[in-house]
């Protein structure tokens, strides 16, 4: 059974189709017997309708089944035929000779007889053409005639009679398509077995339809209408007329196995068509699926209309057809619909994107040109920095970077302090005022948010630490309230890791880079100095004992020890020990907080090797102790001291800014150490940094306020353009013969000090006029150091003491060295010449024992490397360059800048008798092994540095 919704496959077809493929051979059919046969069924028919039509007229001429001969008998008087046509039609003959009762009453029988045959059998045949029907010749009823075709005329006239019973509306028309013009229907004969007979008579020997005039020409060509294609039964027939009976059934089992496999293979393709059209359909192939149905119409209308069945399924399948063409058409619309809008849409598409690719371009045109706006717009900023860096360097004023530290975890993350910190500006909200008042804006050379990292910091720095190489003096330091992140910045949070080292490291760790690049041109050394002031004292954090109180009435502070080092790991180790010495307390605002001021030197001095010129950079790395006041700092006693010295040397250093700003002739260095350490830095074409800290908390809105203006008074500070420390081969080689004289001098004076010293005592006078020889300076103590200590003599001292003597006077080239000078007048000369000189003899002092030769430039020595590097101390004894009873006691040269006469010219006096200073057993210097002064900070592995102190690391 086909599938619902599929075309039916007609099994006549299918049979036919099968019979004729395999049984269509030419048979020897005896078709004259079937003629014969095919004529006596006619005849026969014929009579038959006739006796029905006329009743017993006809039944008594007419047998039932006449032969030829009986039935031209019965039909030569015209009698039955004329009776028979006026019962179809009546009055079709309008006159009819009846044959006389008894015929001897007619004259002569015979002519009678003769003349009512011709009157009737004309009278009919003309009556017969007027209707349209089949004639005949009347000699066709003699003996011989052509019988058929006076059957052919009567069937003809039943045809027609039957046409007339049925309604005989419409047009009757001769041999074909005898239709009920109600019905709309092809004529079906009834008597189909007379139809085949019929049919079987007209087959040729070939199994073709002959073309057989009488048979066309009779009633008979209705049939042949019927059977325009071949019928399946005379297929049948003609297929199984030619066997043997025993032969049948086989015939029979072979010709319907050859059938069902055909419809098989009829059903099977058509299942194919089926996917593929719906496939077809699937797709875009409604052109596909109408060519396919086209044909499987033709293909159906090429197999209807064969018979009855197939005319019945042929209109199944039309309508079928045309069910399944309204749903093709109806989906073909559909897809049409569809493929309009898909094309709609396509279309509006396409719009779309066109317009979002043209406003994309658009947009891009915009942001480019907004992206160069703003990219000219910051590199105009950068440029403006820049040239407003230059010009701050070309009229040498101080720089000025801010950084706000931000929240720290524990603090109350309320509203930043800080509104604004970006472009050079920084903006700081105060709570406790209200509208313009509430808002302080400053101006720096950069200002870094809280989220700067030390990277970004130390960027903006590294130029400065190259200049040290180059031979200029800087000083960087960081200023701020206590926990404000200076020792962050300077050196690094607790624990350091390479990123969050500090800018102590990295300029270190620069340092050591470039010199080790340059070191085919350019020879280096560097040493390090790191010293603290802690309540107006200077101390040495490099010597271990240096930092302890041996006297009730003053510290002893040791000489600043000054240390070449070759690496940052040497100078890691070196800031460890500095650490541990340093003077650490805790205030109620920062329990870490450190107390003092710290600085790490950094001395470079550089010989160019082609040239032989000397270049001498020296750099201050400055942790200054937190700007709070003191009453905020809640403290007392002890604490209340050193924020009291804080305090006092900062507003010292204020003091300093001011009169620099103002252009002063007087500025007033002297007032604490502070400002006498920084005395070059901050007046002496020295390249300065500040960085000044700021807290984000609300709480130090006041405090933030007046440490940036602090800054901002700094920043306006000029001191002129730095000036380069470099001199000649030639000036070089005259200074040291001046220092050669110098140490000869020296050394006369000496031994005349040596013999007046028996009777001098140390006293409080002479404590008093005991000199702060600030760092690398200790020329003074030196001086005393060398007049009041015996000395032991060592092999080879010969070389030392004539060094040794020649460093109390060395060459200082000029006033730009950052040390504070301990004497007035020519004192003032010496720089940093002299510990650079001193640090050489120290490794001299190594060198030459081990029986090496001496540097040249190595000529001047002092005794103030007192500890080797390996550990082993020289037995000069400590090097006190200070000592103080209290800060009023402190006779302090002028620097450069500094024109005290008074207070240099009491130096210069002091310095002249030269007091012998009582050697303490504390003050002897010893290898660093000391204990630590007690301090919060957890002091390091290897790698930790010590806070605050200018620490590297
Ligand atoms: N930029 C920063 N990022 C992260 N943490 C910071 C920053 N600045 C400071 N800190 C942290 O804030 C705390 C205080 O900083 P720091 O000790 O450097 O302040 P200080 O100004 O040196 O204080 P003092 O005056 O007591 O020496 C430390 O724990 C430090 O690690």
């Amino acid at each position: 059974m086909a599938p619902e919704g599929l075309l039916s496959i007609p099994a006549a077809s299918v049979v036919e189709d099968v019979l004729q493929q395999h049984w269509t051979r030419p048979r020897d059919i005896d078709m004259a017997s079937r003629r014969s046969e095919e004529a006596a069924s006619r005849r026969h028919e014929a009579a038959a309708w006739l006796r029905q039509t006329l009743g017993a007229l006809g039944e008594k001429d007419l047998p039932e089944k006449p032969t030829e001969e009986e039935f031209l008998l019965a039909l030569r008087s015209g009698l039955i035929l004329c009776n028979v046509l006026n019962n179809v039609h009546p009055g079709a003959v309008p006159k009819v000779v009846e044959i006389p009762v008894d015929p001897a009453l007619l004259p002569d029988g015979a002519a009678l007889s003769a003349y009512q045959y011709f009157e009737n059998v004309r009278n009919f045949l003309v009556a017969v053409q007027d209707k349209g029907l089949p004639t005949f010749e009347a000699s066709d009823l003699e003996k011989g005639g052509k019988c058929s075709r006076v059957v052919n005329c009567v069937l003809a006239l039943k045809s027609y009679c039957e046409w007339k019973q049925m309604g005989g509306t419409g047009l009757w028309k001769y041999g074909g398509n005898l239709k009920s013009a109600g019905s709309g229907k092809y004529y079906i004969r009834k008597n189909s077995e007379l139809f085949i007979n019929s049919v079987s008579r007209n087959i040729c020997s070939n199994g073709k339809f002959q073309d057989d005039q009488k048979f066309s020409s009779s009633f008979n060509d209705e049939s042949s209408e019927m059977t325009t294609s071949h019928s399946l039964n005379m297929l049948v027939r003609a297929v199984l007329s030619d066997r043997k009976p025993e032969e049948i059934p086989s015939v029979v089992e072979s010709m319907l196995k050859k059938v069902v496999e055909e419809f098989e293979r009829r059903m099977v393709s058509q299942n194919e068509m089926v996917k593929t059209t719906s496939k077809d359909f699937n797709g875009d192939g409604s052109k596909v699926i109408s060519k396919r149905r086209m044909e499987m119409e033709e293909e159906n209308c090429a197999h209807g209309g064969k018979d009855d069945t197939r005319a019945i399924s042929e209109e199944k399948c039309k309508q079928r057809l045309a069910k399944q063409n309204a749903v093709f058409e109806r989906q073909q619309k559909d897809i049409q619909e569809l493929k309009h809008i898909l094309g709609n849409t396509r279309a509006g598409m396409q719009t779309i994107q066109t317009n979002y690719v043209q406003e994309i371009t658009t947009l891009g045109r915009h942001l480019r040109s907004l992206a160069d706006a703003a990219s000219g717009y910051h590199r105009v900023l950068e440029e403006n920095r820049k040239l407003y860096n230059e010009v701050q360097d070309l009229k040498g004023n101080i720089r000025v970077y801010c950084r706000v530290r931000p929240f720290l975890p524990g603090e109350q993350r309320s509203v930043s302090t800080v509104s604004r910190a970006d472009d050079g500006n920084i903006t700081i909200i105060n709570p406790s005022k209200n509208g313009k008042e509430g808002h302080k804006s400053f101006t720096f050379n950069k200002v870094f948010g809280p989220s700067a990292t030390q990277e970004e910091i130390y960027s903006d720095t590294q130029p400065l630490i190259r200049s040290v190489l180059d031979g200029f003096n800087v000083c960087i330091f960081a200023y701020g309230q206590t926990g404000s992140g200076k020792t962050y910045t300077m050196t690094g949070p607790r624990d350091i890791t390479e990123q969050s080292q500090g800018v102590n490291y990295r300029a270190l760790s620069d340092l050591f880079q470039l010199s080790e690049r340059r070191k085919d041109t350019i020879t280096y050394h560097i040493a390090v100095q790191m010293i603290e002031i802690y309540n107006e004292q200077v101390r040495d954090l490099l010597v271990s004992d240096g930092i302890r109180n041996s006297s009730q009435k003053g510290l002893n502070v040791p000489n600043a020890s000054l240390v070449p080092v070759s690496s940052t790991s040497e100078v890691i180790e070196l800031m460890n020990i500095g650490q541990r010495n340093r003077a650490v307390g805790a205030t109620a605002l920062n329990d870490r907080s450190s107390r003092s001021h710290s600085c790490l030197t950094v001395h470079v001095q550089g010989r160019e090797v082609a040239s032989g010129a000397v270049l001498r950079g020296c750099m201050h790395l400055v942790d200054l102790a937190g700007s709070e006041r003191v009453l905020k700092s809640e403290v007392t006693g002890e604490r209340m001291k050193e924020a009291q010295h804080i305090n006092r040397s900062l507003s010292a250093l204020g003091d300093v800014i001011a009169a620099l700003a103002q252009k002063n002739s007087h500025v007033p260095y002297r007032n604490s150490k502070l400002t006498q350490l920084l005395q070059d830095s901050l007046g002496g074409q020295a390249k300065t940094l500040m960085f000044v800290h700021v807290s984000p908390e609300q709480d130090a809105a006041g405090e933030t306020i007046s440490t940036l203006k602090f800054a901002e008074r700094v920043s306006s500070v000029e001191l002129g353009a730095a000036r380069l420390n470099k001199e000649n081969g030639e000036v070089k080689e005259l200074k040291e013969q001046i220092a050669h004289l110098k140490a000869a001098l020296a050394r006369k004076e000496s031994s005349e000090a040596e013999e007046a010293a028996g009777s001098l005592k140390s006293t409080p006078s002479v404590r008093r006029t005991m000199l702060f020889t600030p760092l690398s300076k200790s020329t003074a103590w030196r001086e005393h150091n060398n007049n009041s200590l015996p000395r032991r003599k060592r092999p080879g001292s010969d070389l030392q003491e004539q060094l040794l003597a020649a460093a109390d006077s060395p060459p200082w080239p000029d006033n730009s060295s950052p040390c504070v000078d301990s004497r007035a007048g020519e004192e003032n000369e010496t720089d940093s010449q002299e510990w650079v000189d001193k640090v050489m003899v120290n490794k001299l002092d190594r060198v030459g024992s081990n029986g090496s030769s001496l540097s040249d430039w190595a000529a001047v020595a002092g005794p103030d490397y007192l500890f080797s590097r390996n550990g082993t101390a020289l037995e000069d004894g400590p090097s006190e360059i200070g000592t103080t009873d209290s800060e009023d006691q402190i006779v302090v040269s002028s620097g450069s800048s500094e024109s005290n006469p008074a207070v240099s010219a009491s130096a210069s006096k002091t310095k002249k008798p030269q007091q012998k200073l009582a050697k303490t057993p504390d003050a002897k210097r010893t290898p660093i092994q000391a204990p630590c002064p007690p301090s919060s900070r957890k002091l390091p592995s290897r790698l930790r540095l010590p806070r605050g102190a200018a620490g590297v690391m």
